[in-house]
């Protein structure tokens, strides 16, 4: 098992797909024509809307608490991050986007690869193409954006690097704040957390995509329906909307963009490691006919060597661990291989008639 996020995706290489300059075609190709059948999930909208937290209210912890149970995301505010680095990053992903595309090509992510310009990694799951075009940071941007920009890359490296840093205190925040919910408050109850509690081995890859206008929004698709495999993400959207989660019950919730507000949403890890109690939630990005829409996630997981299992404390005899202990690279693995049955294959089977032979997929672990 390959040990550092970079080489996750070594065994399961992408498809090379072509690259087309969006702002050529009038009409959607039927390549990117997505119907029902590709798209399953009842076309429902609902009143309700996702959770805004201002993070300097005293009740934070607890409307996070429940944000994270009922819904699996949540928008923050007053989060520390200001508002001209966000505009700086928003720059720099409209300057990369707007490249033209032999020169994003010069980054583009080899098929192996986890950085680099191209198409969502999930792409190979689907028939039809996603109208959008991404690009995956893991590490330092250096050298490819060094190939973008042979001028300017400098200005850019550092915009990515201090949103990281900045995200990545954050996240750390963030963490205490979810976890604190559930009554994980000690130092002592993330080991990985560090003498100092503040998260500083975590491990991270920054997305940006790049969604351009659409002759035929309703039956393209910018980003289909998925979870991240994270502990959390970070996501700053700019002012054109099209992130819609989907919540048991009321189908597609529209995310609306909040003036200088993140979006924060809960990944496969930590509904691991809350035993299942947090939601990962399932999201996709709709297009626009007359704007374009940008925006990055900052995926965060744990130090790549470490284990993530349900917690300790969130684990008894009537609460036996439902899933087994996995690191970030594993279960990233796992989702290129099993992509959307990646949550249930690292699932502890509970035998249900106690004779301990339920094992309905053969990666997974039978107790009991
Ligand atoms: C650290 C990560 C997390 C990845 C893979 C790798 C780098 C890029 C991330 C995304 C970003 C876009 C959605 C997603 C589903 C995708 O296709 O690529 C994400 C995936 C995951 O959360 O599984
Ligand atoms: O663009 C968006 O709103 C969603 C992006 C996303 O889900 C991702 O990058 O994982
Ligand atoms: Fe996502």
């Amino acid at each position: 098992m390959p040990s550092r996020l970079s080489d996750a995706f070594r065994a399961h290489p992408q498809q090379q797909l072509k690259h087309p300059d969006f702002t050529s075609l009038h009409e959607l190709p039927d390549s990117y024509a997505w119907n029902q059948r590709d798209d399953p999930s009842p076309e429902t909208f609902a009143t309700e809307s996702v959770p805004l937290v201002d993070l300097n209210d005293s009740n934070a912890l607890q409307v996070i608490g429940h944000a994270c149970k009922t819904w699996g995301i949540f928008q923050v505010t007053n989060h520390g991050i200001s508002t001209s680095l966000l505009d700086m990053v928003e720059h720099t992903c409209r300057s990369l986007f707007s490249l033209p595309v032999h020169q994003k090509l010069k980054a583009a992510r080899s098929p192996d690869g986890v950085s680099g310009y191209g198409f969502a990694r999930i792409s190979s799951f689907f028939s039809k193409l996603m109208w959008s075009q991404g690009f995956t940071i893991v590490g330092p941007p250096d050298e490819h954006f060094c190939q973008l920009w042979p001028q300017d890359f400098s200005y850019h490296c550092d915009v990515i690097k201090e949103y990281k840093e900045e995200m990545k205190k954050l996240a750390g925040r963030l963490m205490w704040l979810m976890l604190g919910s559930l009554g994980i408050i000690a130092k002592e109850d993330i080991k990985w957390a560090g003498p100092k509690a503040d998260f500083k081995g975590a491990s991270a890859a920054l997305q940006l995509n790049y969604y351009p206008a659409c002759p035929d929004p309703d039956r393209a698709m910018g980003l289909a329906p998925h979870t991240d495999s994270t502990l959390l993400t970070i996501l700053y959207q700019n002012s054109t909307s099209g992130l819609q989660v989907f919540k048991e019950g009321a189908g597609w919730v529209a995310v609306p963009p909040v003036p200088g507000g993140l979006v924060i949403n809960v990944g496969d890890l930590m509904h691991i490691l809350s035993n299942g109690s947090y939601q990962s939630v399932l999201h996709r990005a709709m297009v626009n006919r007359s704007h374009h829409r940008l925006s990055s996630a900052y995926l965060y997981g744990p130090p790549s060597t470490v284990e993530i299992s349900p917690h300790p404390k969130l684990v008894g005899p009537t609460h036996p661990p439902l899933y087994r202990p996995v690191t970030w690279n594993e279960y990233l693995h796992t989702k290129a291989k099993h992509f959307n049955k990646a949550l249930s294959s690292v699932r502890v089977c509970v035998p249900l008639n106690g004779l301990g032979d339920v094992n309905e997929q053969n990666n997974s672990v039978t107790v009991g």
